[in-house]
C-alpha cells in the first residue's frame, strides 16, 4: 500500500481523493506531526490528538469553506489547519505574527469563529443556518464541532433550545472524550456516559430536545464517522452526531497524563513528554497554597472552579477540603450566581476564573453578588496580557468591568507577600472583592518605603518639588520603579505608589496627586475605564487639576505573542513609562507609538 505523504495534502480536495485504505497512514503522519510541532512550540496537544480521524472525516464529507465547519473554543483546530494548507506554518505556532492557536479568518477561508471562549459554536451555527435559509442557500451545511465540556456551558443549552425542532440543517458533532481538563461533571456528563456505554438506548436527551441523533460513533474510525456524517448531511434537519473520542490518543505520554491528557503543554521533549522544571513559582501555585492555608482556620471558605480546577490552582485545596470545592463545568454564570447562593447561605465563596472568562458572568457579578452586597471573592488568574492564546484570552477587561460594579473592591498584588496579605483581606471583607494576577512567574518581594492609608509608597525621589506621581497596578510596580529611576536621572522628583486596592479609588491618592505636577497610572488592562480613568475622574470631582496620563492596554483586540513584548508594545515597559512622563511634562514632544490609533495591529 503506498502512503501518500502528508505534505501532499495541501487542501481538502486532495484529502477527498485519497483512497480510504490510505487514511490510517495519513492519521499516523498527522499524529507524528502534531507531537513534533506542539512539543516544540507548546500548545493544545491532547485535544488535537483526539480529533485526528474526526477532522479527516469532516473534511472528506463536507465541502469547506462553502459548508462552514465551526470549532467550539477552537483549541482543537490544529488538524483542521494541517488539512487546509497550513502545515508549513506550524513552526511559528502561537508566535507573534505566526500561526494562531485558534481559527483565524486572516489565515484561511476555512476558518470562521476566532473566539476561544467555550460553548458558542451552536449559537454561531444557528445564526449561520438562519442566514443560509433566508438567502436560499439550501445546498450549504453548517457543522458545529462541540466538546462534551463546552456542552456544559449555558450558551450551548440556549442554542440547543433554539435549534431543536427548528428544521434548520445544522449538524452538531459532539466530540465526546469525557473530559474538559478533568473528567466532565454533572448530569449531562452522566447522560453522555450512559449513551457512550449503550446503557441509555432508545429516546435520549437530544431526541427530547428535537434533534435527530446518530451515535455513539467511534470517532477514531474514519469510515464509520464518514458514514454517519454523510447520513447527517442528507437528513437536512438538526442532528447530533455523537462521536466518542480519546483526548491525547496515540501519544503515550498524553494518554497516561491523568491530570488533563496534555490538554495544554509548554515546550516538551517529545521522547520523554517532560519539559523544563523549576523556576520561580507561578502566581497560580502561590494562590493555591495561600487559599488552602486560609481555609484551615476559616470553615466558611469554599471555592468554585468552572472546569479548571488545576489551571486555577485549586487542586491542593480540593484534596484537603473535598467537601468545600465545587466544579460547575464550563459554566461561569452558574459559578457566580451559585456563589451568591453560597454567600447568602452564610459561607464565603472564592470564585476562581481566568480573568477573560469573567466577562461572560458580569451580569451575575452585578445583579446577583453586588446588588445583594454578598461576601464573594473573585480570584482572577491570567489577568492582563496573557500572550500565546491571543485576543480572546488576554484578561484585559476585568478591571474596567469591575470598576462599574457598586460595592466591588479590586486588588492586584505586586509580589507574593502582597498576594497573601491581600487575599486574607479579601476573604475578610463582608462585601464583594476581586484579586487579579497575571500569567507569569511571581517576582521577588518589592518592599514598601511606607504605608499610607492602606497604600504602599514604593519610592520617593530625592529631588523636590514633586513632579511625577506614578501609580502602578500589581506587578507593573517593577517597570514603574525602573521608570522612576530614569526620571530621577532627568532631575525630576518622582513618587511611586501601589494602591494595593486599585478600585474604588483611595481618596488619599487624590491628595497625593494634588501634590505633583503630573500623575502617570500604569495598569495591565484596558486604559479606558480602568484605574487611570477612575483616578482622573476622582481628581476632577475633587477639583484637583493635576493631569493624569493613564497608560494601559489600548481598547483593541491584540494578537498572540510573548507577554513581555505585547506589554512593551502597549507602552507598559520602563522606558515607555518614563517617556510618557517626559512627554507630558513637555520635555520631549513625541508620545509613545502605542498611544497612536491603530498602531497595535
Ligand atoms: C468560557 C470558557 N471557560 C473556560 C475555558 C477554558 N477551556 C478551554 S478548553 C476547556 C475544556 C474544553 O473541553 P471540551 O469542550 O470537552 O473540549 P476538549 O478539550 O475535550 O476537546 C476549557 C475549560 C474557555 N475556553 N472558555
Ligand atoms: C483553550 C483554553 O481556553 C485554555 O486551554 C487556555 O488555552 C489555557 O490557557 P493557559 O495555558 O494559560 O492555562
Ligand atoms: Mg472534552
Amino acid at each position: 500500500m503506498t502512503t501518500t505523504p502528508l505534505t501532499h495534502i495541501v487542501d481538502p480536495h486532495r484529502l477527498k481523493s485519497l483512497p480510504a485504505n490510505e487514511i490510517p497512514a495519513l492519521a499516523g503522519q498527522i499524529r507524528h506531526f502534531l507531537v513534533e510541532k506542539v512539543c516544540r512550540a507548546g500548545g493544545h496537544l491532547g485535544p488535537n490528538l483526539g480529533v485526528v480521524e474526526l477532522t479527516i472525516a469532516l473534511h472528506r464529507v463536507f465541502d469547506s469553506p462553502r459548508d462552514r465547519i465551526i470549532f467550539d473554543t477552537g483549541h482543537q483546530s490544529y488538524v483542521h489547519k494541517i488539512l487546509t494548507g497550513r502545515q508549513q506554518e506550524f513552526d511559528s505556532l502561537r508566535v507573534a505574527g505566526g500561526l494562531a492557536g485558534y481559527p483565524q479568518r486572516a489565515e484561511s477561508e476555512h476558518d470562521h469563529v476566532e473566539n476561544s471562549h467555550a460553548s458558542t459554536s451552536l449559537a454561531w451555527a444557528d445564526g449561520l443556518a438562519k442566514a443560509q435559509q433566508l438567502r436560499g442557500e439550501t445546498d450549504r451545511r453548517v457543522v458545529a464541532v462541540i466538546g462534551d465540556g463546552a456542552l456544559t456551558g449555558g450558551l450551548a443549552w440556549e442554542s440547543l433550545n433554539n435549534l431543536g425542532g427548528s428544521g434548520r440543517p445544522v449538524i452538531v458533532v459532539l466530540n465526546d472524550n469525557g473530559r474538559s481538563y478533568d473528567p466532565t461533571i454533572g448530569g449531562l456528563a452522566e447522560h453522555l456516559g450512559a449513551l457512550r456505554s449503550g446503557a441509555a438506548s432508545g429516546r435520549n436527551l437530544f431526541h427530547t430536545m428535537g434533534f435527530l441523533y446518530l451515535g455513539p460513533i467511534d470517532g477514531h474510525d474514519v469510515r464509520a464517522t464518514e458514514t454517519a456524517l454523510r447520513h447527517a448531511r442528507e437528513l437536512n434537519q438538526p442532528v447530533v452526531v455523537h462521536c466518542v473520542t480519546e483526548k491525547g490518543r496515540g501519544y503515550t505520554h498524553a494518554e497516561n497524563d491523568e491530570a488533563d491528557r496534555m490538554h495544554g503543554i509548554g515546550v516538551l521533549n517529545p521522547a520523554t513528554g517532560t519539559g523544563k522544571a523549576g523556576g520561580a513559582p507561578s502566581w497560580t501555585s502561590l494562590f493555591g497554597r495561600h487559599i488552602t492555608e486560609l481555609a484551615e482556620t476559616r470553615p466558611d471558605l469554599v471555592a468554585l472552579t468552572a472546569a479548571m480546577l488545576r489551571p486555577v490552582g485549586l487542586h491542593r485545596f480540593a484534596q484537603r477540603f473535598p467537601d468545600r470545592i465545587f466544579d460547575v463545568g464550563i459554566a461561569e454564570q452558574h459559578a457566580v450566581t451559585s456563589a451568591a447562593g453560597l454567600a447568602m447561605g452564610g459561607l464565603h465563596p472564592v470564585v476562581c476564573l481566568y480573568a477573560t472568562f469573567l466577562n461572560r458572568a458580569i451580569d451575575q457579578v452585578l445583579m446577583d453578588v453586588a446588588l445583594h452586597q454578598l461576601p464573594v471573592t473573585f480570584v482572577l488568574d491570567r489577568a492582563g496580557i496573557t500572550g500565546p492564546d491571543g485576543p480572546s484570552h488576554h484578561g484585559v477587561w476585568d478591571l474596567a468591568l469591575l470598576g462599574q460594579v457598586p460595592g466591588m473592591r479590586v486588588a492586584s498584588p505586586r509580589d507574593p507577600v502582597e498576594l497573601a496579605a491581600l487575599l486574607a483581606e479579601a476573604v475578610d471583607d463582608p462585601g464583594p472583592t476581586a484579586l487579579r494576577f497575571p500569567k507569569a512567574a511571581a517576582g521577588p518581594a518589592i518592599k514598601a518605603r511606607n504605608r499610607m492609608d492602606g497604600m504602599d509608597v514604593l519610592y520617593r525621589g530625592e529631588h523636590t518639588p514633586l513632579d511625577v506621581l506614578i501609580v502602578s497596578a500589581g506587578v507593573l510596580a517593577e517597570p514603574a520603579l525602573q521608570a522612576a529611576a530614569l526620571l530621577e536621572q532627568d532631575g525630576l522628583g518622582v513618587t511611586v505608589v501601589d494602591p494595593r486596592w486599585l478600585l474604588p479609588i483611595n481618596p488619599t491618592l487624590v491628595h497625593l496627586a494634588a501634590r505633583h505636577r503630573l500623575v502617570v497610572t500604569v495598569e495591565d488592562g484596558v486604559r479606558t475605564g480602568g484605574l487611570g480613568t477612575a483616578l482622573a475622574q476622582a481628581c476632577g470631582a475633587a477639583g484637583v487639576r493635576t493631569p493624569v496620563d493613564n497608560l494601559g492596554v489600548p481598547p483593541a483586540f491584540l494578537d498572540h505573542g510573548a507577554r513581555g513584548d505585547i506589554l512593551a508594545a502597549c507602552g507598559l515597559d520602563a522606558e515607555s513609562i518614563a517617556e510618557a512622563a517626559r512627554a507630558n511634562l513637555g520635555s520631549t514632544p513625541v508620545p509613545h507609538p502605542s498611544r497612536l490609533e491603530g498602531v497595535l495591529q
